[in-house]
């Protein structure tokens, strides 16, 4: 019964199905209106609708539920912003299509881009829904559950070697993380193109998926209701979900509303009764009391009560970070925005970013970011991949993460966004990608990114030498202590790529190239450097390439000139960098 991912991709009219293998009740045994009910209370939690359509999860998805099911992980709340994360990202592509055609948003409530949060304390479910592109049936066997994506063996063996679950959603499977705090999961969605369809799974190898006629219509999007496990109970307390949000969506571009209920006073009319006894109690009146009691009368009696109102309460105020001017977004807004874009929820800051308007014939706002690490499948299909990790807005509207001509290869490993005000709004995707805009476009970031990259050495003391600095300065650089290191560590490889790749940039590249030597104690060397050491009659440095450093450290070649006391600058790299390299160096030096 398993399915084969690339098989069944474009052919789910026969999808694998699980045939009888939850305790479905027998169909003489109940009353239509009996099964009604039945499913309309969304079943308990024992059996899954009996008349749903059965399937089994594909083998690597089943052992990536299994491992978050029975995860001991205390940091359960990544759930929710996995799931607004891909509310979001639903509402961005439903946005998306309306630009060309109206239609498509429908009307009134349904036409409203927003994402809501809903709790049910007496029955312990928690709903997200938003209004966003939803699912068509063969969606919902595709998307959750039958299609393995790369990245789902990719995280399950990351967990089984003690990976950190709050990686998750790198790696493209973080819906399953709602199984960190529900033990059954009702996704109710709805597409343009389809009927409305409940997907239901228990996490136990196995799904079901049943047209929907039963639940409120949801006019278009999705529903996902977490029925909470019993150690999960916090995530029913609207204080708690408020925190979430404030923490991990703060930068979703649509409203997250939440049904949040209140006691206020009112003023309600007093009893007959109650009027009454008071009236019996009164004793004695003299006159006066009686016309203040006739003025009374005139007027109702009330009390005050307290009652329990609720209402969508908005919790975040939607901003663009990219719009903002650079000089009123703080480091931590800046790395926070990071985290939120790249789906990186690790501790670790940017190592750097750069935030700029271009003006002139192309005008556009970018954000660009040097991660922490570089991903676990960087240079796995470099060149097969047509994966870019910018998002291009067009008016803070999202257009694609998709287009791959907006940066080179070489520095895909950058994460960012652009904003673009000169491209039109109103074409396809495909038309916008031949669009002569994106040529300047891409000049301009690639600049940019070049020179964000350099003052990250700039800043680094391990680089320059500080002594004309402050002890002010030295001691905010004394933080930036070893970052061009780390980034060569990460990233090095993706500038020698740039250097085979980018012969307009290459010698802007060539300066952010870094040699080891054998004697500069672990320091990593420049060009510059080794230039300025030639030039100035060293006779005795010698620079060798190989394909890997291991291989280089072994040479023997290595050891000769080291012990006759020569210095030798080496770099690993393919041969075709390392024929390129020593050109670049050759033509520096002069020779
Ligand atoms: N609210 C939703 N509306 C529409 N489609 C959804 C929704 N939630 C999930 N999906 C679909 O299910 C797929 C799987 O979701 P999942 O969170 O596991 O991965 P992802 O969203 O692709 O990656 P990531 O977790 O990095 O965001 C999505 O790619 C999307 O197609």
């Amino acid at each position: 019964l398993q399915v084969n991912a690339e098989e069944s991709s474009h052919d789910l009219a026969n999808p694998p199905k699980v045939e009888e293998k939850f305790g479905a009740v027998p169909h003489g045994l109940s009353t239509d209106s009996e099964v009604a009910q039945r499913e309309a209370e969304s079943i308990s939690r024992k059996t899954l609708r009996s008349s749903a359509e059965k399937f089994e999860f594909q083998a690597e998805v089943s052992r990536l539920m299994d491992i978050i099911i029975n995860s001991l992980y205390s940091n359960k709340d990544i759930f929710l912003r996995e799931l607004i994360s891909n509310a979001s990202d639903a509402l961005d592509k439903i946005r998306f299509l309306s630009l060309t055609d109206k239609e498509v948003l429908g009307e009134g409530d349904t036409a409203k881009l927003e994402i809501q949060i809903k709790l049910d304390k007496e029955k312990k479910i928690l709903s997200i829904r938003d209004r966003g592109i939803g699912m068509t049936k063969e969606d919902l066997i595709k998307n959750l559950g039958t299609i393995a994506k790369s990245g789902t063996s990719a995280f399950v063996e990351k967990m089984q070697s003690g990976g950190d679950l709050n990686l998750i959603g790198q790696f493209g499977v973080g819906f399953y993380s709602v199984y960190l705090v529900a033990d059954y999961v009702e996704v109710v969605s709805k597409h343009n193109d389809d009927k409305q369809y409940v997907w239901e799974s228990k996490a136990d190898g196995s799904f079901a998926i049943s047209e929907d006629t039963w639940n409120e219509p949801l006019g278009r999007g999705t529903e996902i209701r977490l029925h909470l496990r019993d150690e999960a109970k916090e995530y029913l307390e609207e204080d708690k979900l408020k925190d979430l949000v404030k923490k991990y969506s703060e930068f979703i571009n649509f409203p997250i509303y939440l049904w949040s209920t209140k006691e206020v006073d009112v003023e309600v009319p007093t009893d007959e009764d109650e009027t009454s006894e008071e009236e019996d109690s009164t004793p004695e009146t003299t006159e006066e009391e009686t016309e203040e009691d006739e003025e009374k009368e005139k007027k109702p009696k009330t009390k005050t009560i307290k009652e329990t109102t609720s209402e969508w309460e908005l919790l975040n105020d939607v901003k663009a970070v990219w719009l903002r001017s650079p000089k009123e977004v703080t480091d931590e807004e800046y790395s926070k925005f990071y985290h939120s874009l790249a789906k990186d929820f690790g501790d670790d800051k940017p190592m750097g970013w750069s935030h700029f308007t271009a003006e002139g014939d192309v005008e556009f706002k970018a954000l660009l970011f040097i991660p922490p690490k570089a991903p676990h499948d960087l240079y796995e299909s470099y060149y097969n991949s047509n994966k870019s990790n910018l998002k291009l807005y067009v008016r803070r509207v999202f257009i694609s993460d998709e287009f791959d001509d907006l940066l080179p290869k070489y520095l895909s490993f950058l994460k960012g966004i652009v904003d673009s005000d000169t491209l039109p709004l109103n074409v396809s995707r495909e038309m916008l990608q031949q669009h002569s805009s994106l040529k300047t476009i891409k000049k301009k970031l690639i600049r940019k990114a070049l020179d964000m990259i350099r003052k990250l050495a700039e800043e680094d003391p391990d680089e320059y030498s500080n002594k004309d600095k402050t002890d002010e300065e030295k001691s905010e650089m004394e933080e930036k202590k070893g970052q061009y290191a780390k980034f060569w560590n990460e990233f090095g490889k993706s500038i020698k790529l740039g250097i085979i790749e980018d012969a307009t940039n290459r010698n802007r590249l060539a300066k952010l190239l870094r040699f080891e030597s054998t004697k500069s104690d672990g320091k990593l060397a420049s060009l510059d450097e080794y230039i300025s050491r030639m030039k100035s009659g060293q006779k005795d440095i010698f620079y060798i390439t190989g394909s890997s450093k291991e291989q280089l450290e072994k040479s023997p070649f290595l050891e000769r000139l080291t012990k006759k006391n020569y210095e030798v600058f080496y770099a690993a790299g393919g041969l075709s960098t390392s024929i390129i390299v020593s050109e670049i160096w050759n033509t520096a030096c002069g020779k």
